[in-house]
């Protein structure tokens, strides 16, 4: 390594701090530059958590864990790693909403890559310069439309989904890049704000956005064609769009939509365990037809096809989805989105049911004629799921699955100590964003699981990458979906979890990157030439631990 001195101290990939051994320090023309004592890992791990413990609150904390990593990545993987179920949170959902809403204020050192429309011109030029001679595998882009249930926040950039990457998946920070794509923001608020850090227009739309957009991908797949490229929180007009478009020619996934769709998957394969049912005997209500909503609904009626061997239009059958218009059926006309048509009942079913004025069927009275077994919420509408709507659901079905999975957790569509209530302990229940337990009338604890994408989209995208996929195919996808059911808690005991404890993440997406890249290798989608049975070595000898690497310096070698 070529670096010396104070740069090497200011860059969070190479920097150790007080954990500088003599020699390195030595070196590296350290000596004069550090204190006395070296540090070992842990000793630096002990003082981080404890001055983490000084501040108070979780938006502090998250500003504290940021400037940790801008210091010291090894540091900050690190104490991460040691606190993983405390710290998840912090990081990421739900505190990560505050800190992506306040960006602008927050803002202390930018990280990852900012490509901006008005600079479309030099896109590649910037591009170059920041991954120059970088072995990227990960792109995690998002232009910011729909962070979360928060809506359009303009330069939001998904540093967090990399870093859960890197803690759960063990991806390499080094060969990840989170891309912000600012093309605008039609949010008033930080339109009117002099500190906004981005660029003050309304949102570019239409051939403008796709072009920019594309020059993006096509940088992306030219000078990294075996790189994974994740899109996040797009606008519900463009996630499902771009993921179409850009299906065949790389390996794209889209998290929102398939990552959603998975762990939704998987949460509901465990419940039916539960009850001892059948995915095909559920009648399924989907709360919130968008990127998340439509993304779980097709999951779950290709699960049902592939799991349950029933034909894709009896499947399709057992589905009710509603939005912003109610009930999505086919006398709805305009006011369906592109894919949720496939959905649509049809309207003689729904003859003499109560509608509002303008014809729509709302929330109780789908739950009134349905009787769904499975409510699930992505509505971003906080409390949309009533003491009468749940009350409703729970006279007619023993264990009701309910899951809000909205985030952050302020906008879950029913919070579950009050669906524990409502159900008198019987409700199954997961959340888009951790909770706390409920006490059952038995006096059993019943604890909420996560189901957060992040609990799978880490390994099914570093079983892509591993095996260099040419595509992320549904059936990698399924695979992926499938090993996390057979890890859930409550296939063991009923009364346990629908799904793992986030402490447990990074080894369940091992096993899903294992299970997500055999499915590659099986299928013929893997750019490698391996065999099933040396997958399991690969992928655990390319995860990456926080731990410090030793350095020798070399006046002529890279930095
Ligand atoms: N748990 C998870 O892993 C996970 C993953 C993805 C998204 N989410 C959450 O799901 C929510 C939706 O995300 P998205 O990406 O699908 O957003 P989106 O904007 O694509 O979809 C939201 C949908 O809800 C509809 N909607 C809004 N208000 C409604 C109302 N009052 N009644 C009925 N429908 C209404 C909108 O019309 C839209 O179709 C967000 O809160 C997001 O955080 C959770
Ligand atoms: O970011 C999360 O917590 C999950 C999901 O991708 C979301 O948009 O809500
Ligand atoms: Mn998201």
């Amino acid at each position: 390594m070529a670096l010396r001195g104070d740069t090497i101290l200011t860059h969070p990939t190479y920097n150790k701090g007080t954990g500088f051994p003599l020699s390195e320090r030595k070196e590296f023309g350290l000596t004069g530059r550090l204190p006395y004592r070296v540090n070992t890992l842990d000793e630096q791990c002990h003082r981080a958590y404890d001055q983490l413990k000084t501040r108070d609150t979780p938006i502090r904390k998250n500003t504290f864990l940021q400037s940790l990593k801008d210091q010291n990545w090894v540091l900050y993987y690190s104490l991460i790693q040691r606190h993983l179920k405390e710290l998840i949170p912090i990081i990421y959902t739900p505190t990560q909403g505050d800190a992506i809403a306040n960006y602008s204020h927050l803002f202390r050192r930018s990280e990852g890559m900012f490509l901006t429309y008005p600079h479309e011109d030099s896109m590649e030029q910037d591009f170059l310069e920041q991954t120059r001679g970088r072995d990227i595998q990960l792109f995690v882009v998002s232009d910011a439309e729909a962070i979360l249930g928060i809506g359009d926040q303009g330069v939001g950039i998904a540093t967090a989904k990399s870093a859960i990457y890197t803690l759960v998946g063990g991806i390499n920070p080094t060969k990840a890049v989170s891309v912000a794509l600012d093309v605008g923001t039609d949010n008033e608020e930080l339109l009117k704000d002099d500190l906004y850090v981005g660029w003050p227009q309304k949102r570019v739309r239409g051939a403008d956005y796709d072009r920019f957009v594309d020059k993006f991908v096509q940088l992306v797949r030219k000078h990294y064609p075996h790189s994974l490229l994740h899109f996040e929180d797009f606008g519900v007009s463009n996630a499902k769009r771009l993921l179409d478009l850009y299906h065949d020619q790389h390996a794209v996934f889209n998290d929102d939509v398939q990552g959603t769709g998975a762990v939704a998957l998987a949460a509901v394969m465990s419940a039916v365990g539960v009850t001892k049912t059948r995915l095909a005997d559920q009648r399924f209500l989907i709360y919130g037809a968008g990127s998340a909503g439509l993304g779980i609904a097709r999951q779950l009626r290709d699960g049902v096809v592939k799991i349950d061997g029933v034909s894709a239009s009896d499947a399709k059958r057992g589905f009710y989805i509603l939005d912003r218009h109610g009930l999505v059926k086919e006398s709805l006309g305009q006011f369906i989105r592109a894919g949720q048509e496939e959905f649509a009942r049809p309207d003689a079913e729904w003859a003499g049911v109560p509608t509002d004025g303008n014809g729509e069927v709302g929330l109780l009275e789908v739950v009134k004629k349905v009787k769904p077994t499975i409510m699930i919420g992505c509505s971003t509408k906080a409390g949309a799921f009533t003491e009468e709507v749940v009350r409703e659901m729970a006279k007619h079905v023993e264990r009701p699955l309910i899951m809000p999975l909205s985030n952050p957790d302020r906008l879950v569509e029913v919070k579950p100590s009050l669906a524990n209530d409502w159900t008198e302990g019987r409700a199954l229940m997961a959340t888009g964003s951790p909770f706390p337990p409920c006490r059952q009338p038995n006096g059993k604890e019943y604890i909420i699981a996560e189901c957060n994408n992040a609990l799978i989209y880490p390994g099914l995208g570093f079983g892509a990458m591993i095996t260099e996929a040419r595509t992320v195919t549904d059936t990698m996808i399924i695979a992926g979906a499938q090993r996390l059911a057979s890890l859930a808690p409550a296939l063991r005991d009923p009364d346990l979890p629908l799904l793992p404890d986030f402490a447990d993440a990074p080894m369940v997406n091992f096993e899903i990157a294992v299970a997500v890249a055999e499915q590659a290798i099986d299928e013929g989608t893997a750019g490698v030439p391996w065999k099933k049975g040396e997958v399991r070595e690969r992928v655990k000898a390319a995860q990456w631990q926080p731990v410090y690497r030793d350095f020798v310096y070399d006046p002529n070698g890279a930095r």
